[in-house]
């Protein structure tokens, strides 16, 4: 069989919305490409489109509204069209996604570890015991203090922070081939930010997963990406290998970005220890 030497390829990716004066176009001319074990960072200001981006990848843009053109390889599978049901079964197993604010990913009716279980039995063949093992192991691994208490309370009793890192936790278990990770250390503090980035540096290595890594703060990009794409006005203006880009930026906005970021506050914290 053919073996892709990509796990992800977006070709020409447009997204535009339905709005009551017509069709706005959100993003355009987007072109990625992650390589197995890699992790491209995606770094742009307020509003430029980093998240408008991952959900069009992950096919959970409103579909009455939305129409996304261009292609999003997975392996060598087109997933743009593909019908909700298929894309169900690969968000989680090939391609996850740690978003923002998690909140809305957790049904508030069942506790953390009725969730966590069931999530990896539909995609992984494990029996209920081996999955709950799973969730406790690696809740311990994104720093999550007495899992096994953690995996009997309701989403609402946990904060956003808590509930992205559960989420990292599954995402752990289910060991996919892409994680597009959404701003994943805005909410913590800097020691669990360091666990977090420690914890998808280990998936990178061990299971080989490719990495889109959104973030506004270059110091968590240059702690952890290969390459970095820089987007404005919902376009990628440059892409370029991580020290290329910090040391010659090319693209005028590149440099406003560098000019603009606190004088690195995590990196000397975070420096060499992942
Ligand atoms: N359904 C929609 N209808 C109209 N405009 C939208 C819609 N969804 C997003 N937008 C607009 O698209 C632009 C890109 O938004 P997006 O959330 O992707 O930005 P971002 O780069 O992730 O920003 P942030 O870093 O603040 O999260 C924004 O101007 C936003 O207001």
């Amino acid at each position: 069989m053919e073996q892709a030497e990509y796990v992800l390829q977006v070709k020409d990716l447009k997204v535009s919305v339905e709005t009551a004066a017509g069709y706005l176009t959100l993003i355009e001319d987007v072109n990625l490409e992650l390589k197995p074990g890699r992790v491209l960072g995606l770094v742009g200001g307020s509003g430029s489109g980093k998240t408008v981006t991952s959900l069009a990848l992950l096919q959970m843009l409103d579909r009455q509204t939305s129409v996304i053109e261009g292609s999003i390889r997975l392996h060598t599978r087109e997933l743009n069209g593909l019908p909700e049901k298929d894309m169900r079964r690969l968000r989680g197993s090939s391609l996850a996604l740690i978003m923002q604010n998690p909140m809305t990913a957790f049904s508030p009716v069942y506790t953390i570890g009725v969730q966590f279980v069931e999530s990896i039995r539909t995609h992984v063949k494990l029996g209920k015991k081996e999955a709950r093992a799973c969730a406790i192991r690696s809740l311990a691994d994104v720093n999550l203090p007495d899992p096994a208490a953690l995996l009997g309370k309701y989403p609402y009793e946990l904060s956003g922070g808590m509930l992205q890192r559960v989420m990292l936790a599954l995402t752990l278990c289910l060991k996919p081939s892409v994680i597009i990770a959404d701003e994943p250390t805005t909410a913590l503090d800097v020691t669990n930010q360091l666990q977090v980035l420690r914890q998808l540096d280990r998936m990178r290595q061990e299971h080989g997963t490719a990495i889109l890594l959104i973030s506004h703060d270059l110091g968590v990009i240059a702690e952890l990406a290969d390459e970095v794409a820089v987007m404005q006005h919902g376009r990628i203006v440059e892409t370029a290998d991580v020290f290329e880009l910090f040391d010659h930026p090319r693209h005028e906005y590149t440099r406003e970005l560098l000019a603009a970021r606190p004088l690195l506050q995590l990196s000397p914290q975070l420096g060499g220890q992942l």
